[in-house]
């Protein structure tokens, strides 16, 4: 059961309008304290949108926003001090070193002069640019800026960290790196970590607990397993069995195989026999083919990753009672259109 005093972000019925446009609607979100919490959703799902008024940097239409303990509408100062940002393109000044940029950025913070130099060179230690502080930002590929970028943000000492598209434009080693790196300090520090992307391989890497998000509206949340877990109830299950030889009397097995408790549907062919069933029987299926004879030379269960739960949710009109058919045809052009680049 969610322990309310555990929630360090909680956002009840936001909505955002801008004119006739809902960016935002009707969100409902609990983010607990130490999570890395993944925002998952295309170009204009309103994720931006979302993390703004988080900040208390734009006003919601309707509804509230509770970050550590203060409504970030009302009282922004004091969720600022708490809550570090990276928006998703960080500049720098390409002339001062990257140690000098950091120090620049704990004073405007109002990190105190007497700590600011000795508390940036550890935040550089912990992001991984120890050795390279001292280089001019301009030098600096976009790898090490997004580390800066967070350097940046942990200079405060947040308890909360926000990532806007923290993986834009980093090659794939860079990005795992990152995201163990930010891991790392999740669980170091304690850090609630909020990281919005569009990419869905990145925040499976990483995240607790993920929201898909499109249209402004939040389709499904959780975490991996329980997103997996409700395709498994809603398509069963599925074990592929090879075997050392092709079938021969293919309608006595598939037949036999009916016989066996919750299985629903048997395709035998050649030497590949697929079993549906509405709970996972792999064990119980390939005992009763090695005690029949059969030699197995595979077994496959069907495993459901973030991929297929995209697929289902916005290719197979699984999209809960929550959305509507414009926001699935919006998410495909956007999620497909983004993926073709
Ligand atoms: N200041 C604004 N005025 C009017 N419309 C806006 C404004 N900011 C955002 N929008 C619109 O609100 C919707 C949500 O935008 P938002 O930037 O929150 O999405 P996003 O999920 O962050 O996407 P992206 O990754 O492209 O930034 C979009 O349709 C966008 O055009």
């Amino acid at each position: 059961m969610e322990q309310m005093n555990d929630v360090i972000i909680a956002l009840e019925g936001v909505t955002k309008c801008y004119g006739t446009l809902k960016a935002v609607d009707d969100l409902h979100l609990h983010i607990h304290k130490g999570e890395i919490f993944g925002l998952l959703g295309p170009n204009g799902a309103g994720k931006t949108t979302t993390i703004l008024m988080m900040l208390g940097l734009t006003e919601p239409t309707a509804g509230s926003v509770q970050v550590c303990g203060y409504n970030a509408t009302m009282q922004p100062i004091p969720v600022k001090n708490k809550v570090g940002y990276m928006p998703d393109s960080v500049g720098f000044y390409d002339g001062m070193t990257a140690l000098e940029n950091l120090v620049y950025i704990g004073r405007l913070n109002g990190v105190p002069e007497s700590e600011v130099q000795s508390r940036a060179r550890v935040v550089m230690e912990q992001v991984g640019l120890g050795a390279d502080m001292h280089k001019k930002t301009a030098t600096y590929s976009r790898g090490m800026k997004q580390r800066l970028g967070l350097a940046d943000v942990l200079i405060k000492q947040p308890e909360v960290i926000i990532l806007d598209e923290p993986t834009l434009g980093i090659d794939p080693t860079g990005i795992r790196d990152f995201l163990q790196l930010i891991k790392q300090l999740s669980i170091q520090q304690g850090l609630t970590v909020l990281l919005s992307s569009h990419h869905l391989h990145h925040v499976q890497q990483v995240c607790d607990r993920v929201g898909i998000f499109v249209n402004g509206r939040m389709l499904a949340e959780g975490d991996i397993d329980s997103l997996s877990g409700n395709l498994y109830n809603r398509e069963g299950y599925a074990t592929h069995i090879t075997v050392e030889e092709a079938v021969v009397d293919t309608p006595a097995l598939s037949c036999a195989l009916q016989q066996l408790d919750a299985v629903q549907q048997v395709t035998v062919e050649g030497r590949q026999i697929t079993i549906s069933s509405t709970s996972d029987v792999t064990p119980i299926l390939v005992r009763w083919m090695v005690e029949k004879g059969y030699g197995i030379t595979g077994v496959q269960k069907k495993e459901y990753g973030l991929d297929d739960i995209y697929q289902k949710y916005f290719d197979n009109n699984l999209t809960g009672n929550t959305a509507d058919e414009k926001s699935r045809r919006f998410f495909q052009k956007s999620f497909f259109k983004r993926h073709k680049n």
